[in-house]
């Protein structure tokens, strides 16, 4: 049975890529992750189409904006019927709040369930060294909580950090707070580019509520079998 823990990135650009992952998943996988280069290419016609196959769906679009502009742009996504909707915490508590605040007053007006709202914190490509280079001081652990923290007041639901962060922020902002890690490798699999990773079970372990998982799987020989090789590591952590 499906894990909802667990969301497949389907970085694809066309749907019937897109149909041929999901199919051959069946109900070993019941949520998504449409990017931008899924987004880019199909539109919205994915989103719907995940959504008559019963999957939920994260739309990481990773809106990075002035305030007004994000909050208008999260509104006209906010009627596909994905469950989490994103934002980078770089573009401030402001942008945050106005984000958050719009989101749920426009889903009382539509009379419809009101996505999540997370942050970005710093993208699991960057290492300490491209940190410092964009001339930060703080460890990127440091900044990473400092965000979420951020995120939190603004009225975020959640954030997106690497697993390598997830403790530290479920301690900071406790345990109803989504926590939502990309730079998910199974033991021995290639990092890709990423560069903060851990395994699916230290990531949960550590305290993540959502594993998003890209190439272990959609690039792996046999998908399926790789996705229930992840789902049966993560069965262990509860
Ligand atoms: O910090 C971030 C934010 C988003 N992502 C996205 O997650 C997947 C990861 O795919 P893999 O193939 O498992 O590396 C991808 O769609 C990214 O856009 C991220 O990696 N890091």
């Amino acid at each position: 049975m499906a894990d909802e823990r667990l969301i497949a990135a389907l970085d694809f650009h066309t749907l019937e890529d897109v149909k041929e992952l999901v199919n051959t998943l069946g109900d070993s996988v019941s949520y998504y992750k449409v990017g931008m280069e899924l987004f880019y290419s199909v539109g919205s016609e994915v989103v719907t189409w995940l959504r008559g196959e019963g999957k939920e769906v994260f739309l990481d679009l990773k809106l990075h904006d002035i305030p007004n502009t994000v909050a208008s742009g999260l509104c006209s996504l906010m009627d596909l019927g994905a469950s989490i909707l994103n934002v980078h915490a770089s573009g401030g508590y402001t942008m945050m709040k106005t984000a958050a605040d719009r989101l749920h007053e426009e889903a009382a007006k539509r009379g419809i369930a009101c996505p999540k709202l997370i942050a970005v914190t710093v993208l699991t490509s960057i290492n300490q060294e491209d940190w410092e280079g964009l001339g930060h001081e703080l460890q990127i652990k440091s900044a990473v909580v400092r965000y979420a923290k951020l995120a939190k007041k603004a009225g975020l639901d959640g954030v997106v950090a690497s697993p390598q962060e997830a403790a530290l922020i479920r301690e900071a902002c406790g345990p109803d707070f989504l926590i939502v890690t990309p730079g998910v490798r199974p033991a021995g699999a290639s990092a890709d580019d990423q560069s903060r990773i851990a395994t699916p079970a230290k990531a949960l372990e550590a305290g993540a509520s959502h594993l998003v998982i890209g190439r272990p799987i959609r690039a792996a020989k046999d998908p399926k079998a790789a996705a229930e090789a992840i789902l049966k590591e993560m069965e262990s952590v509860r």
